[in-house]
């Protein structure tokens, strides 16, 4: 069996969002994994993610950043523990901010590498900071704010 990524963990009630739940037959599907202290996520957007010919769409690129850089938050927060994802208590993120930096045009055709890096984890918050890579340039960073989902917005009871 390949490996798993953090969203292979995302129990079942989370496993539906749009960019990143392995469930949802729409969504984009991305999975993150660990290399080292960086997470990485891979994805080749489809000929219609496009802003213009030739070049992806921004909003393709933030989503991207935002599901890779909240699974990363909640990754990290298991890690910092020393405990396996799945053992309780459960931690479970959604998104307070999302800022998107477009540094160059992000072309379209091939896979593109969202690489991300935890700066901070205080309390409920966790800032993750993210490159897009593409043909070997940075062509946007990110920065996501991730916060602890709160108890009345947790699907599961875990
Ligand atoms: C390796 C394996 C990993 C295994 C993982 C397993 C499971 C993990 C599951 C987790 C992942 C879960 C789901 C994944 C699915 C989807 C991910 C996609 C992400 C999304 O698509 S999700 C949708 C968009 N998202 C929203 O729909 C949020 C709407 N919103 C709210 O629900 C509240 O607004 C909330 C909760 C954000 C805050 O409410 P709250 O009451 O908890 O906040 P509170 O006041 O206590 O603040 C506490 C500290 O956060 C700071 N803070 C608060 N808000 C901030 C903001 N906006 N920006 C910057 N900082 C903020 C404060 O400043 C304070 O910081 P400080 O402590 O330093 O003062």
């Amino acid at each position: 069996m390949s490996e798993k990524s953090f969203q292979d963990y995302y129990p079942e009630s989370l496993q539906h969002c749009y960019g990143c739940g392995p469930k949802n037959p729409e969504g984009h599907h991305i999975r993150s994994f660990w290399e080292g202290e960086e997470s990485v996520a891979r994805f080749t957007p489809k000929e219609y993610h496009l802003a213009f010919p030739g070049y992806v769409y921004g909003g393709l690129v933030a989503s991207l950043v935002d599901c890779h850089c909240v699974g990363t938050a909640a990754a990290a927060a298991y890690r910092a523990e020393g405990r396996e994802p799945g053992t309780n208590p459960p931690f479970r993120y959604v998104t307070g901010s999302l800022h998107v930096d477009y540094l160059l045009p992000t072309p379209l055709g091939g896979e593109l590498e969202i690489r991300a890096r935890v700066e901070e984890i205080k309390g409920k918050k966790t800032i993750v900071t993210a490159s897009v890579i593409a043909e070997g340039k940075v062509t946007a960073k990110g920065r996501v704010i991730a916060i602890r989902m709160p108890e009345h917005l947790r699907p599961d009871p875990g």
